[in-house]
């Protein structure tokens, strides 16, 4: 059970021999990957979750969040057993996003083209051509979106401020009934009320419709009781993970972000340490720790 003072130790979930692939919407088992021509970076990444969670993808800069996110939307081909979403391997089973039952909303922003989930924002268009220009989308989804991103359909997405576009992207990434979404650090440019709004949306997609989230994010504020499930990060090692009523600090009230600040100073101090004894450590090793054993499964129930 992870805890403040115990920072090191992880929630560890054995998953059943006999437990079929499908039987929760995000199955993770013992992923591994490198990027080509590096070291291996994800290491015996695991972890299920059940249709329905909203789970926060947390850790330092560089921990591997987005590439994990990467991953799990099908963007790098990885073996079929390792990785299941909704019971399908998201790199061969392209139907999965084509149809938008997996959609993935990544960090990719610039003024010229941004991508809404696979889609190409081109700048020199309107939000209602853009909007509008989605076929198989249901009316009254569209209109609550627009509506819940108090986006203007005049808008020249050549002339909008950051945070109004990044609000058409992320209509355009939700305008479809996904079943399972990934999404990249996407509120940063989101004034208050937007980001909250948002939040509530999305919990209400997993309450009503049973959607399963993972959302990576820097931003703590108001996420306590947002989150179902946590799962954070060290330099390509899942090390902490489960459900929030399992982390007894946030069971008695402590902020998230708090409870995040520890568990990110104990990997700073830990990294330190370790350069000091071993002055050439890279930072794509993992960091040794007694409280960490080597094989990182984190499975969620
Ligand atoms: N295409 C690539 N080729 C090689 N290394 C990469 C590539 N993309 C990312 N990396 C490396 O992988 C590591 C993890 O990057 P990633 O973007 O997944 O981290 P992150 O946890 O999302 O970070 P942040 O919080 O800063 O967004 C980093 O060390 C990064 O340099």
């Amino acid at each position: 059970m992870p805890t403040l003072d115990n920072p090191g130790v992880q929630t560890v979930i054995g998953v059943k021999e006999d437990e079929p692939m499908d039987s929760n919407a995000v199955f993770v088992n013992s992923l591994q990957f490198s990027f080509p021509g590096s070291a291996p970076f994800i290491s015996d990444f695991s972890l299920k979750l059940p249709a329905g969670s909203r789970c926060l993808l947390c850790g330092a800069n560089g921990a591997g969040k987005s590439t994990v996110l990467q991953l799990l939307a099908g963007k790098y081909m990885v073996s079929k057993d390792s990785l299941r979403i909704l019971g399908r391997p998201p790199f061969h089973d392209t139907a999965l996003t084509c149809d938008g039952e997996l959609a993935y909303l990544g960090g990719t922003w610039r003024r010229d083209v941004a991508f809404a989930g696979d889609v190409p924002l081109q700048g020199d268009m309107s939000a209602r051509e853009m909007i509008y220009g989605v076929k198989g989308v249901k009316p009254e989804r569209r209109d609550r979106l627009v509506k819940m991103l108090d986006i203007d359909l005049e808008w020249n997405l050549m002339r909008t401020s950051d945070g109004q576009r990044r609000r058409v992207q992320i209509a355009m990434g939700l305008l479809k009934e996904y079943t399972v979404l990934f999404m990249d650090e996407i509120t940063v440019d989101l004034d208050v009320l937007s980001r909250l709004d948002l939040l509530r949306f999305f919990k209400s997609e997993c309450e009503e419709r049973g959607a399963t989230i993972i959302y990576a994010t820097h931003i703590f504020d108001g996420m306590e009781k947002w989150a179902t499930h946590l799962a954070y990060m060290e330099e390509g090692l899942l090390i902490r993970g489960g459900p929030t009523s399992e982390f007894p600090e946030l069971e008695k009230g402590t902020r998230l972000l708090d409870v995040m600040e520890a568990w990110l100073r104990a990997e700073s101090k830990q990294r330190k340490l370790k350069k000091k004894v071993e002055p050439g450590a890279g930072t794509k090793t993992p960091v040794s720790s007694p409280f960490m054993p080597s094989k990182h499964l984190a499975f969620f129930r």
